[in-house]
């Protein structure tokens, strides 16, 4: 343990309203929308089969030239109401918005940069469009804001000068000074999503990043901040070099889920996991036929996965540049949604149950509550869902439950073809399952 400056505030989970709200939402929709949705991968006729929002890069794109597409972002078919609709149908509880990517374009009218919504032909500021009416839905919101910005001049991946730590000084002011605009004026959001700070020169700043963090939770009481924003005196980031968490929950797990039998550290802390639709594509692509494609109910098993390891899932959603939402897009909000309609319950303000993971699918628990959730993806060829249940668990719940040794049962599954995930409720005894009040058989 080492005297840290900018090392982690505080350990341990915030228990919070404003963090209790944002662990029970536990599913959310991510929308990654910039210039680089215009051209969806392909330039001057060529198919980049590389990450969307990545193409000015993957296609060597000089800055004046990508940047010139500013004047062309006019989504003509964009209608905030209606995206939000259909995250209410999916049963989003929240929505993380890409206010500015990599590529450094701001979906709200900034007074930083002219590099904005306000200078498009659309004008108007989308930002504040998305947050009203995500906020009629009921929907949280909360802000993507990538510090990598291959825009701004004084943007620099590492500090080799005098020169670049001048420039890059300019740099972090200019960023703070978005996020307290933000955080500012646009007083709803809960959570701020930090991206592109990988880089050595945010490493060497890591004072920076608790300027932040505290800067955020000054203007706006409550505010989350992700760990991905963070870096301690030793450039250490995510985890200090005392091995503390920082920021309010650990946001490494970009398009891969912690292993549902070994990675059970993670249910010591709130962490959100972030998944494309496609293998690797956040903004919009023109041909999903690169690469694979989820179904709705892979990435349903996914949420589930997640819950039951303590977690928020946050599924992308890459909108076309003329503000439409692509049909596969539209398939999965409306097969998890009527899934989520009928068994919201099992999701929402559910937490890791710390029963033995079985091959037969995922077990979530209500805060606070004796009722266990079995949610089912794999049903056995037996029809039998084995139970390993904590010593001394005494179950309320007798229908098509058969002890067979102490603490093992088999639940009786009907035989038959289920379309989907099936959801089995157990009732435990109040005060049973803590800790071994039998001695285990010496035999
Ligand atoms: C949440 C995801 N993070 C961004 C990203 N940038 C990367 C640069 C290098 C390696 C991985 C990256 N993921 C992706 O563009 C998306 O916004």
């Amino acid at each position: 343990q080492q005297k840290l400056q900018y090392g982690a505030q505080y350990t341990g989970k915030r228990t919070d309203a404003a963090m209790n709200k944002w662990r029970s939402n536990r599913f959310g929709q991510f929308i990654h929308w910039g210039l680089y949705a215009i051209p969806g991968g392909v330039w001057n006729g060529k198919t980049y089969n590389y990450a969307a929002e990545f193409l000015k890069s993957s296609a060597k794109i000089p800055t004046s030239t990508w940047d010139s597409l500013m004047y062309q972002f006019n989504p003509v078919k964009f209608n905030a109401k209606e995206w939000a609709k259909m995250a209410k149908k999916m049963g989003a509880k929240y929505m993380t918005i890409t206010t500015k990517h990599h590529e450094g374009f701001c979906l709200w009218p900034t007074k930083f940069t002219e590099f904005n919504i306000s200078h498009t032909p659309y004008k108007k500021d989308i930002l504040k469009e998305l947050v009203e009416a995500y906020n009629a839905e009921g929907i949280d919101v909360n802000f993507y804001y990538s510090v990598l910005d291959w825009h701004h001049p004084d943007w620099r991946y590492d500090i080799k000068s005098a020169e670049d730590s001048i420039a890059f000084r300019r740099f972090l002011k200019f960023a703070a000074d978005q996020l307290r605009e933000l955080a500012t004026n646009y007083p709803t959001v809960k959570a701020f999503w930090f991206d592109g700070t990988w880089d050595n020169s945010i490493k060497k700043n890591g004072w920076w990043t608790l300027e932040v963090e505290k800067m955020l939770k000054e203007v706006r009481p409550g505010a989350i901040v992700n760990s991905r924003l963070r870096a301690d005196d030793f450039g250490k980031r995510h985890i200090d070099s005392n091995g503390e968490l920082m920021g309010d929950y650990e946001s490494g797990y970009e398009r891969r889920l912690p292993n549902p039998y070994k990675d059970l550290q993670v249910t010591k802390w709130d962490w959100e996991a972030c998944m494309t639709v496609p293998e690797n594509q956040w903004g919009y692509h023109k041909d999903w036929s690169l690469s694979h494609v989820k179904s709705p109910l892979e990435l349903l098993e996914m949420v589930v996965h997640t819950t039951s390891m303590g977690g928020n899932f946050l599924l992308n959603f890459g909108p076309a540049g003329d503000g439409s939402i692509r049909k596969e897009e539209q398939n999965i909000a409306a097969e998890i949604g009527a899934w989520m309609q009928a068994n919201g319950h099992v999701i929402y303000n559910c937490d890791y149950a710390g029963w033995e993971k079985q091959d037969w699918g995922y077990y979530t628990k209500q805060k606070g509550s004796n009722t266990l959730n079995l949610v089912v993806f794999n049903v056995p060829v037996s029809g039998l869902l084995k139970i390993k249940a904590p010593a001394g668990t005494r179950f309320k719940t007798k229908q098509g439950l058969e002890e067979i040794a102490k603490d093992q049962y088999l639940f009786h599954m009907p035989i038959q073809l289920y379309k989907v995930p099936q959801v089995i409720i157990l009732e435990t005894e109040s005060n049973s399952g803590s800790g071994d009040k039998y001695q285990e058989a010496k035999t």
